[in-house]
């Protein structure tokens, strides 16, 4: 557990508090028709599941993979749900030993769903076991200990893994393979943010206008869980200042006092591009170099901050570390030293930021030397 204060959560943490929890869980889309934007993935997704509803089975195993806050669990349930299937819902780090997956495995009932979040955490025993459970519906219960151990194998009813990681990139090979259908989730683009905000503040009963809309949109980090979170924080605003209908003025003044800044950065991605510039003159630095600086853990930083600062074009991932952008620079109303400027690789941009995204387990081993 980590000792911080709340408020110094990323702004992209699933809420602490359990009101804004309980209105987190209200905004969720039902089904997929409802779930805004991720197009490919989508109509990926529902083919699988329409295809298994028509052979009258459970559907393929599906691996959902991208940064905090973008989807994951929403459409973990969603497939529950467009399948008629309960959901069992457990993660990785509550899976200690092979016998607690066994446990979930023997009691789940045909067709339904289990959803493993942050499936990359989870115990290399526990790992193996769920290789067979998902390719064979199998499980062997090891009894007894040493010498005298007999394993007992166990017939599963079909079910449907869903997993979620933002961490594809550190899945075993053979685990991966085992998925039927894998989705990677992408930022949102503002357009999306904007239906996605629509949709809550409806729910919410708020009087929003489109600007309010574009300028909470814009600010929201490609993501709809800030979005919605955003969304809320004006909604107090807006309460306590008597304000009936929300217009770009009074969002932006709300969010001013949230440190969003204009790009959507937070207080940690700001702070990752400070040291990095302040500390290290740009770059490059290990990742665990960097993440002592702002006093993270190495893979809130790789995980939470960085891919959004990537897509962004204000931080790069080289094979000798992070390094800040000239867009970095400016942003934070530095001017970048010719030196600097200099050294920087003329390949950076070459590749699409959101292929260096995928690429996570080159990133994996690049981050090697210095990790
Ligand atoms: N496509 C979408 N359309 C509308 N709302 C969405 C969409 N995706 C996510 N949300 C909203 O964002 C919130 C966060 O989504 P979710 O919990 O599914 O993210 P996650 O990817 O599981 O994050 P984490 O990695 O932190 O577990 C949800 O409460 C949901 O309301
Ligand atoms: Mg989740």
């Amino acid at each position: 557990m980590s000792d911080k204060q709340p408020e110094e959560a990323p702004l992209v943490a699933p809420a602490a508090d359990p009101e804004d929890r309980a209105v987190e869980a209200a905004l969720r889309p039902k089904n997929l028709d409802d779930f805004v934007g991720q197009k490919r993935v989508r109509r990926q997704l529902s083919l699988v599941l329409e295809a298994s509803r028509l052979r009258g089975r459970s559907a393929d195993h599906v691996l959902l993979s991208g940064p905090p806050g973008l989807g994951k669990t929403t459409l973990a349930m969603i497939i529950a749900a467009e399948m008629n299937a309960p959901l069992r819902i457990t993660s990785g780090p509550a899976i200690q030993h092979a016998g607690d997956l066994a446990a979930i495995l023997s009691s789940l009932t045909e067709g339904e769903v289990l959803f493993l979040d942050e499936i990359h955490r989870m115990s290399r025993p526990a790992e193996e076991m769920l290789y067979m459970a998902m390719e064979d519906f199998r499980v062997d219960i090891i009894v007894g200990k040493g010498p005298g151990a007999t394993a007992i194998p166990l017939e599963l009813p079909p079910f449907t893994l869903v997993g979620a990681t933002t961490r594809a990139g550190l899945l075993p090979g053979p685990l991966r393979d085992r998925f039927g259908f894998t989705g990677h989730l992408e930022f949102y683009s503002t357009e999306e943010l904007e239906l996605v905000l629509r949709r809550s503040a409806m729910l919410m009963d708020m009087k929003v206008n489109s600007a309010a809309f574009a300028e909470i949109a814009g600010r929201s980090r490609g993501t709809p869980r800030i979005a919605n979170r955003l969304l809320r924080r004006v909604r107090d605003w807006a309460l306590v200042h008597g304000i009936d209908l929300i217009d770009a003025r009074s969002a932006s003044a709300a969010l001013d006092m949230y440190e969003v800044d204009a790009r959507g950065l937070d207080r940690l991605d700001r702070s990752v591009l400070t040291a990095l510039i302040t500390k290290f003159n740009g770059g490059p630095v290990g990742l665990s170099t960097l993440a002592i600086a702002v006093g993270e853990e190495p893979e809130t930083v790789e995980t939470v901050a960085e891919p959004y600062l990537v897509r962004e074009g204000m931080l790069g991932r080289t094979p000798r570390g992070r390094i800040a952008t000239a867009a970095a620079w400016q942003h934070l109303g530095l001017e970048m030293p010719q030196n600097v400027a200099a050294a920087m690789p003329e390949d950076l941009f070459s590749v699409a930021p959101e292929s260096l995204l995928d690429t996570e387990s080159a990133l994996d081993s690049w981050a090697q030397p210095d990790s």
